[in-house]
């Protein structure tokens, strides 16, 4: 039965890897007090009643990390589906290669440019692991 229903809420979030000229991406480390507090993660957030995933991202990258960019420049790349505790996550992942602005942590989060290949090196959120083996095959 489990497997047919969890009863879980899905969490709609929307996620992005931007990517610099040098195929680097950026991870930021979620800050202490959070939940999942020290592991590695995409910028992006909850997608608010109204909202598409890419309004949201445009949004969390602004407010985050002080990173503008445009709907066009979102690029679909793949998607996690993991059941946390108490909701099941839905996260697109957007790759984003052209953006406006330096990233600056703005909610006390460590930012750090990352090569696909090291981000194993990163702990990262478990809904993450399988995302990673698509940013390598894209950079
Ligand atoms: N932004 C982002 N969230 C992720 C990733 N992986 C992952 O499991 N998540 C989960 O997706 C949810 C994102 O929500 P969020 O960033 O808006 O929320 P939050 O926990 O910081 O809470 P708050 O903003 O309401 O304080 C969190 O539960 C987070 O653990 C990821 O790579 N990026």
């Amino acid at each position: 039965m489990s497997q047919i229903l969890t009863g879980k809420r899905l969490l709609l979030v929307a996620a992005c890897a931007l990517v610099d000229t040098d195929g680097r991406v950026l991870l930021a480390q979620r800050p202490e007090g959070k939940q999942l507090a020290g592991l590695w993660e995409f910028p992006g957030g909850k997608v608010e009643p109204g909202e598409t995933p890419e309004q949201c991202l445009i949004r969390e990258l602004q407010e985050e990390i002080g990173i503008e960019t445009d709907i066009p420049c979102l690029a679909p790349l793949t998607f996690a589906s993991h059941s946390y505790d108490d909701f099941h996550l839905l996260m697109p992942l957007f790759v984003c290669r052209r953006f406006r602005g330096i990233a600056q942590p703005k909610e006390g989060q460590v930012l750090k440019w990352v090569r696909p290949k090291q981000m194993r090196d990163y702990p990262m959120p478990p809904a993450d692991a399988p995302l990673i083996q698509f940013l390598i095959d894209l950079l």
